[in-house]
């Protein structure tokens, strides 16, 4: 995108504001302005060049730079199969940011998107290109890529990257039909979640950093009849028929994204219980990609070394199965990766302070802010457990990513000034 970046080390006494190029000299496509002027600096959305280096006439001494292919968007890709958490871990990663997310005001009210003041999660079930009967009449799923538009979805992802606002099209989850688009402004970072973020390589490419939740079958099992029986009256037939009938799908189309990913949340059975099929009790890895720029996995106690650690006692309270934690290197998908993992729950939530301080490269701002973050959502679905302790600090690592790669905007083009 053409971020264009207007430099002075004084405000001119004779401008009463600092003026921008004339939007027909810049070709005004809703693209981003950073000013920089004594110390301050703003964002704005509204002018645009291709043009590399242009001095504003009627406002001496600034200098604007117009980068194309520089961007300010930062996007991150979530992938997951239906209900397996993925509208969980938004809710913990834009609570770190601060404020709620919500659905655009006065939009379609069955409208996927959520927005918060840094945020915005767009579903890519958006970009089902079938709606639900003409998927019935194909006999396809949703997981397959025939069901869905890619070329639609790269195109809008790159132009929000870039700073285009897009008329993004929304697939209503209620009456199975598509229904008119709706506007999507490009926001500060731009989570785009669902079934296939990583599938296609050229909306891989843009993704700044990827997450695939990985929810072992036994426990999609177990979740599913939680909330489809419990929650939406569904038989226990009916739901073990629609995890069937999207198995070989979810194996061809789902499932291998996980290899692209830089960090997996991978939730299994625990190993504490000797054959335990109720699914309550999880054993959780965070599979942390070596060598990702901005991204350093955590760790516990020692960087790359094998360890494992059984926190109860005087400073945790556990009851039966009791708490394993293990950390150590492996190799994933013939990649270099730290793991972390936590098998078993906590019993008081406000004792996790003695494991976060054993924790290193979490990101946190403050002592104890996964802690914070987890007692704030203790009735999230996994609070008590590795999967609600490891998106948090996922949540946290984006923020700390999203902070690293801004200031390296900002400070690049200052350095080359000075250079
Ligand atoms: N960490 C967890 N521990 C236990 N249950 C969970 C966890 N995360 C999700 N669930 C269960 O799965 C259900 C779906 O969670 P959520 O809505 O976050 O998933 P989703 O991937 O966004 O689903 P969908 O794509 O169908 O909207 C929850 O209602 C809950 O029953
Ligand atoms: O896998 C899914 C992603 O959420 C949905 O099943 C898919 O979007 C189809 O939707 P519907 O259930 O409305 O037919």
């Amino acid at each position: 995108m053409a971020v264009c970046t207007v430099y002075t080390t004084q405000l001119n006494p004779t401008c009463s504001s600092i003026s921008t190029p004339s939007k027909s000299h810049l070709g005004f496509h809703q693209r981003q302005v950073v000013f920089y002027s004594t110390g301050k600096r703003t964002n704005r959305r509204g002018g645009n060049s291709s043009s590399s280096s242009i001095s504003t006439s009627s406002c001496s001494p600034y200098v604007i730079t117009c980068s194309a292919g520089d961007s300010q968007t930062l996007v991150i890709g979530l992938a997951a199969d239906s209900g397996c958490g993925k509208s969980t871990f938004m809710r913990r990663l834009t609570s770190v940011f601060g404020g709620a997310a919500e659905p655009p005001k006065g939009g379609n009210p069955d409208s996927n998107t959520l927005i918060s003041d840094t945020t915005t999660v767009i579903c890519l079930d958006d970009y089902h290109s079938l709606d639900r009967t003409g998927r019935k009449e194909k006999g396809v799923t949703a997981l397959d890529p025939k069901a869905n538009d890619f070329d639609l979805m790269y195109e809008q992802v790159k132009a929000l990257k870039e700073g285009t606002p897009v008329e993004k099209p929304i697939y209503n989850h209620v009456s199975g039909l598509l229904d008119p688009p709706e506007l999507i402004k490009p926001p500060k970072i731009l989570v785009i979640e669902g079934l296939h973020p990583m599938y296609d390589s050229r909306v891989r490419d843009l993704l700044d950093f990827s997450i695939y939740l990985d929810i072992s079958n036994e426990v999609k099992f177990a979740w599913k009849i939680q909330r489809d029986m419990a929650e939406r009256g569904h038989s226990l037939e009916s739901i073990k028929a629609s995890i069937e009938a999207r198995k070989p799908d979810f194996d061809a189309y789902i499932d291998p994204q996980k290899q692209y990913a830089d960090a997996v949340i991978e939730v299994l059975p625990t190993q504490l219980i000797p054959d335990d099929n109720e699914g309550k009790v999880l054993r959780v890895k965070l599979i942390m990609k070596e060598g990702v720029k901005y991204f350093s996995p955590v760790y516990l106690f020692d960087e790359g070394s094998t360890i494992s650690w059984i926190p109860c006692g005087r400073k945790l309270t556990c009851s039966y199965p009791g708490i394993k934690f293990a950390y150590g290197p492996d190799s994933y998908f013939g990649n270099e990766v730290s793991v972390l993992e936590m098998d078993g729950q906590f019993d008081r939530l406000d004792e996790l302070i003695y494991v976060e301080s054993h924790l290193s490269n979490i990101s946190t701002k403050f002592y104890g802010e996964v802690t914070q973050q987890m007692l704030k959502h203790s009735d999230f679905p996994g609070s008590n457990n590795g999967t609600g302790l490891f998106q948090t600090i996922v949540g946290l690592k984006i923020r700390d990513l999203y902070e690293q790669i801004s200031a390296s905007r900002a400070q690049t083009p200052l350095e080359a000034s000075k250079a």
